[in-house]
């Protein structure tokens, strides 16, 4: 058998980014920077006002009050929009807006709070400061500084921030796109009733729905069934189109496992028995440059082999560090055993923080969930992480400390987009 290690250093070794390109911003979203990005421009690019109020030069109503205002001309009106100031006259105010620029000769702003908000002439209540409310040329972007660096995924500050800079198609790794195929001559689509001997699709929404908490676009197919000629077709109209394959069932050794019976000596594919549980028969290799993973079809060896194989090689395809889930040590708070010779993962729920907030010297505490037969969703569901008992371990008593996998821990970060248009991939470098 091969080791998980194994199989992970496989899929590591031939996946590679997404080729980069130049996009335009509006599908940038969720897309790796694929190169540092430089201002050519500054941020203001012109001296403004940061309030709604009076520019002047300070000095005039340095000795203002409340009971003695200083009364200024207003000789301007300034919105913001385009256009050039006239330079204001010593003496004088110009009624100015937020965002507005700033006229040659004002070196402060007085906020219409500290006036009589007059249109005519102003009474100036509270003297400002030299450069008060002014925001001044580059005082968040410099020409020639670095604005993002390579690496950086884009979510919607980093997207405001170059457009700012008004860069219009960054140069991303785009996210990959994958093809979603579940097998199997039992399946109906979710919503259809299951006449006697089939079952409901889990598989391709559960594969679905974690490409995307990976930053992949879906293409989802459905309704596959366990015909050869069926799935070739099926199987090859997609890959021309995509950045990677992720099948489920049909891998076993039964005789309608359809995926290894068409994909076995495709490309590099091979079909292998890795020492874990659940998840044994997987099958990797790439067709036509295209990485393609077949994950066992029983729903939680499909999501857990997702998690360990396919979840870092995304990262990797999409221009991240080839990094799966977040792992943590924590104590085992019951004991449980572990068949020998395979790499255990374990469904366990972790006792929280103790009432002030902390956790105990041995960290959290992982209890196994009921049901750890590997169609049993409901305890992947209830779970928080997978306890990793290594191949040799086949006793664990309470109090052992062993590394866990974090489920859920980038749910937050979920990216929109079900699947994806043409404009998303247009190659116009
Ligand atoms: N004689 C042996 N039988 C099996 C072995 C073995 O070594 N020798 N391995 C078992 C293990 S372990 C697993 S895991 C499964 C892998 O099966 P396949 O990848 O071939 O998947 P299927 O046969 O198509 O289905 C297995 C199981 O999962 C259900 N399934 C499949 N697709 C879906 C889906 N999209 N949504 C929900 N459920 C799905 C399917 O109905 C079956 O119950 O093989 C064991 N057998
Ligand atoms: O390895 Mo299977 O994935 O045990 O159920
Ligand atoms: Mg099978």
């Amino acid at each position: 058998m091969t080791t998980v290690d194994e199989h992970t250093a496989r899929i590591l070794a031939a996946v590679a980014p997404t080729r980069p390109r130049r996009v335009d911003l509006a599908h940038a979203h969720g897309c790796v920077l694929a190169a540092d990005v430089r201002a050519t421009v500054a941020v203001p690019s012109f001296d403004n006002s940061a309030m709604d109020g009076y520019a002047v030069r300070a000095a005039d109503v340095a000795d203002t009050s409340a009971q003695t205002p200083v009364v200024l001309p207003v000789e301007a009106d300034i919105p913001a929009g385009p256009g050039i100031p006239v330079p204001l006259r010593p003496g004088a105010a110009a009624r100015i807006m937020t965002g507005a620029p700033l006229p040659a000769g004002a070196d402060a702003v007085v906020q219409l709070e500290w006036t009589d908000a007059g249109r005519e002439a102003v009474a100036v209540h509270q003297a400002p400061r030299r450069g008060l409310h002014i925001r001044r040329v580059g005082e968040d972007v410099k020409p020639g500084s670095l604005v993002l660096s390579a690496g950086t995924i884009l979510g919607s500050a980093q997207i405001g921030l170059l457009a700012a800079v008004n860069v219009a198609r960054p140069p991303v790794c785009p996210r990959p796109r994958v093809a979603v195929l579940s097998t199997g001559s039992e399946l109906v689509e979710v919503g259809s009733p299951p006449r006697p001997g089939q079952i409901v699709d889990s598989n391709s929404h559960a594969i679905a729905a974690a490409v995307r908490e990976c930053g992949g676009l879906v293409r989802r197919l459905v309704g596959v069934s366990d015909d050869a000629d069926a799935f070739t077709k099926s199987f090859y109209d997609v890959l021309a189109e995509v950045d990677a394959v992720v099948t489920t069932g049909g891998v076993s050794v039964g005789a309608y496992d359809v995926v290894k019976e068409v994909l076995t000596g495709a490309g590099s594919m091979r079909f292998d028995h890795v020492a874990m549980q659940p998840g044994r028969p997987q099958g990797f290799g790439l067709i036509e440059g295209v990485p393609v993973f077949t994950l066992p079809g029983n729903p939680v060896s499909a999501l857990v082999s997702f998690d360990l194989f396919v979840r870092p090689a995304l990262a990797r395809l999409r221009g991240l560090p080839a990094t799966g889930l977040p792992t943590l040590e924590v104590t085992v708070g019951t004991a449980l055993r572990s068949s020998p010779g395979r790499r255990a993962y374990i469904r366990v729920r972790l006792d929280g923080p103790g009432p002030d907030g902390r956790y105990g010297p041995g960290g959290p505490v992982a209890h196994p969930v009921a049901a750890q037969g590997s169609h049993q969703l409901t305890s992947l569901a209830a779970a928080q992480a997978l306890l990793v008992v290594p191949e040799e371990v086949t006793e664990v008593p309470v109090g052992s400390r062993l590394t866990a996998l974090l489920l859920g821990a980038d749910s937050g970060s979920i990216l929109s987009g079900m699947g994806w248009t043409d404009a998303d991939v247009t190659d116009d470098r």
